[in-house]
């Protein structure tokens, strides 16, 4: 069984170099909330006291104004970053899927980049030979594979960056933003493909600003506003949650 368990998490940022920029910040009505301790550096915390349970089953979006703290409990999730206090527990085979930052490296090949990223995609090093043939076929780039990435298109590099990480099948998939898919054609099989991956998951957890892209992949949502989470409930109820809060503003 999949199951998530956060239990009074909070993450702060220190911030470096800030203190020119920090009075100016207390004023910003986004983000989370800036702080300083007596004699300590100013911080920003990014999550405030976040208790959660994603059990199987469940397709959670994470709803919220820009700096609410959605990307900080992505990479909380995926294991990029630890909680500055609380626990956290995760069973479950794990993929964070993000096109940027997932670590495609400019100076490899395609090749290469298959076999890095696999490996921060938490695939075995036999895992990953037994695949790269199947994601070389997927990317449609050829001989490009054996040339450094920097000489690819944008799109080319979303199609590897794609190809690698729906290769893996997670019991829990942490997604930011959907992952990009390519020109028409290559998004019609790459759609196919996620879906495919979505189906075999079993919880997924996204944070997103499209609601159709919410409504279509979750079946819960929470509403996070300054590194907290203020409500939670169907994808409805946190969708006009988020208008109300939206036109209040
Ligand atoms: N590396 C960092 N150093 C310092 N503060 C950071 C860092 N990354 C994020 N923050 C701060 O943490 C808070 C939460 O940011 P986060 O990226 O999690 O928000 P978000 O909900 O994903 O926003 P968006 O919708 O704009 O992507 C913000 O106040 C932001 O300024």
């Amino acid at each position: 069984m999949a199951e998530i368990k956060l239990d009074n998490i909070s993450l702060e940022y220190p911030v470096v170099d800030a203190e020119r920029s920090f009075r100016k910040a207390l004023l910003s009505p986004l983000g989370g909330v800036i702080g300083q301790k007596k004699g300590a550096r100013p911080h920003v915390r990014a999550l405030n006291n976040i208790n959660l349970t994603v059990r199987d089953g469940d397709r959670l979006g994470l709803v919220g104004h820009n700096g609410a703290g959605k990307t900080t409990l992505i990479k909380l999730l995926g294991g990029v970053l630890q909680p500055t206090t609380g626990t956290m527990s995760v069973s479950g085979s794990t993929a964070t899927l993000v096109t940027q930052g997932l670590g495609v490296d400019a100076e490899d090949t395609g090749y290469e980049n298959i076999k890095l990223c696999g490996l921060y995609l938490g695939m075995t090093p036999r895992e990953i030979e037994a695949k790269t043939k199947e994601i070389a076929e997927f990317t449609e780039l050829g001989d490009f594979l054996h040339l450094p990435v920097k000489t690819y298109s944008t799109g080319m590099v979303v199609r590897l960056s794609f190809a690698i990480t729906t290769a893996v099948s997670p019991e829990i998939m942490i997604m930011d933003e959907g992952i990009g898919a390519g020109d028409a054609r290559f998004a019609k099989k790459a759609q196919e493909r996620f879906e495919r991956m979505v189906d075999t998951s079993k919880i997924i957890v996204l944070a997103s600003h499209s609601p159709s892209l919410i409504a279509q992949l979750c079946n819960k949502a929470i509403l996070m506003s300054h590194g907290e989470i203020v409500q939670s409930g169907s994808v409805e109820e946190i969708q006009k949650a988020y208008d109300a809060l939206n036109a209040a503003a």
